[in-house]
C-alpha cells in the first residue's frame, strides 16, 4: 500500500532521512515511534507527498507519493490543527465532505465521530485544544480516505476520548483503510498492528509490537523502547552494530 524505498530527505543543512526504506501494509495501523526529532513527520509529509525529497521513491497505491490521482484518496492529520477557526466545526466538516463529493449529513456524523456533537455549531477558534484537534480529524476522516496519516492524533485528549479514537482507527483498518499514526504513547502502540522504530532517520526496529518487545527481552513496550533506542545509540558510538543485527 505504501512503499518506501532508499529515500534521502534533508530538512535545512540537516539530512533527516538517510536511506531510509520500509512498506506499510494494507488494511492495518502502522505505529511510528521513535524519539522526538527522529523523522517521523517527515516521513509522513513524503507519504503525503508535500516533502521535497533528495532521492529514493515513495509510492502510494502503485502511484508516485503526491500524485494529483491519490489526492482524494489520502487523509493527512498535521500536528497542528488544520482547520477554518472562523468557521464551526459542522461548517469545517461539511466544507471539506463537499470537497470530495460527500454531504452533509456524511459530515455530520463524523462530527459525532470523533466526540464532537455537543460542540458542532461552535467556532473551531472558540475550542479547547484538544477540541480543536479532534475537529481538524475529523476533516481528515471525512473524505473516507483509503490511506489515513495522522501524526500524533490523541494528544491532548483524555484516556476515554483516546480509547474512543483508536476503536475509531481500528474500525476504519478493519474496513480496508491503511492507517499510518504516529505516537509517544506506548499503550497506543500496543494497540497498532506493526510498529516502525525510527531513530535519527534510520529504522531501527519493524515488526509486530510483541516481537518488538521480544526482540528487547522485556513485556513492557516503553522499556522495549528505551532498550533499542540505547542499543542502537550505543552501537552506533561503537562504530557498527552487535554482531548478527543489520543496520
Ligand atoms: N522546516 C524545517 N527546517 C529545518 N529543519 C527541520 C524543519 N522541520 C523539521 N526539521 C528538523 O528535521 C528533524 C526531523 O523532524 P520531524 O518533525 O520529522 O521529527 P519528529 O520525529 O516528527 O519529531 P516529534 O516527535 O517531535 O514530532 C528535526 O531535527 C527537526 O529539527
Amino acid at each position: 500500500m505504501i512503499e518506501v524505498k532508499d529515500l534521502v530527505v534533508d530538512r535545512g543543512k540537516l539530512r533527516v532521512l538517510d536511506g531510509f526504506s520500509c512498506s506499510v501494509p494494507t488494511g492495518s495501523i502502522t505505529g511510528l515511534l521513535g524519539p522526538s526529532g527522529s523523522g517521523k513527520t517527515t516521513l509522513m509529509r513524503a507519504v503525503v507527498g508535500v516533502q521535497l525529497v533528495r532521492s529514493g521513491t515513495v509510492t502510494v497505491l502503485g502511484q508516485p507519493a503526491g500524485s494529483a490521482t491519490l489526492r482524494h484518496k489520502i487523509g493527512y492529520l498535521t500536528q497542528a490543527p488544520s482547520v477554518y477557526a472562523d468557521l464551526t466545526v459542522r461548517e469545517n466538516a461539511r466544507y471539506f465532505a463537499a470537497l470530495h463529493g460527500l454531504d452533509s449529513a456524511h459530515a455530520d456524523q463524523v462530527v459525532v465521530d470523533v466526540g464532537l456533537g455537543g460542540a458542532a455549531t461552535q467556532l473551531v477558534g472558540d475550542l479547547s485544544g484538544g477540541q480543536r484537534s479532534r475537529a481538524s480529524l475529523a476533516c481528515a476522516l471525512v473524505g473516507k480516505p483509503e490511506i489515513l496519516v495522522l501524526d500524533e492524533p490523541t494528544v491532548g485528549q483524555d484516556p476515554v476520548l483516546r480509547d474512543e479514537l483508536w476503536a475509531r482507527f481500528r474500525q476504519l483498518a478493519v474496513d480496508g483503510a491503511t492507517v499510518l499514526v504516529s505516537s509517544h504513547v506506548m499503550d497506543e502502540a500496543n494497540r497498532c498492528d506493526r510498529l516502525l522504530l525510527i531513530r535519527r532517520g534510520e529504522l531501527i526496529a519493524d515488526d509486530t509490537p510483541a516481537a518488538v518487545k521480544a526482540s528487547a527481552g522485556t513485556e513492557d513496550l516503553d522499556q522495549a523502547f528505551l532498550t533499542l533506542i540505547r542499543r542502537h545509540g550505543d552501537a552506533l558510538e561503537q562504530g557498527g552494530l552487535p554482531a548478527g543485527e543489520e543496520r
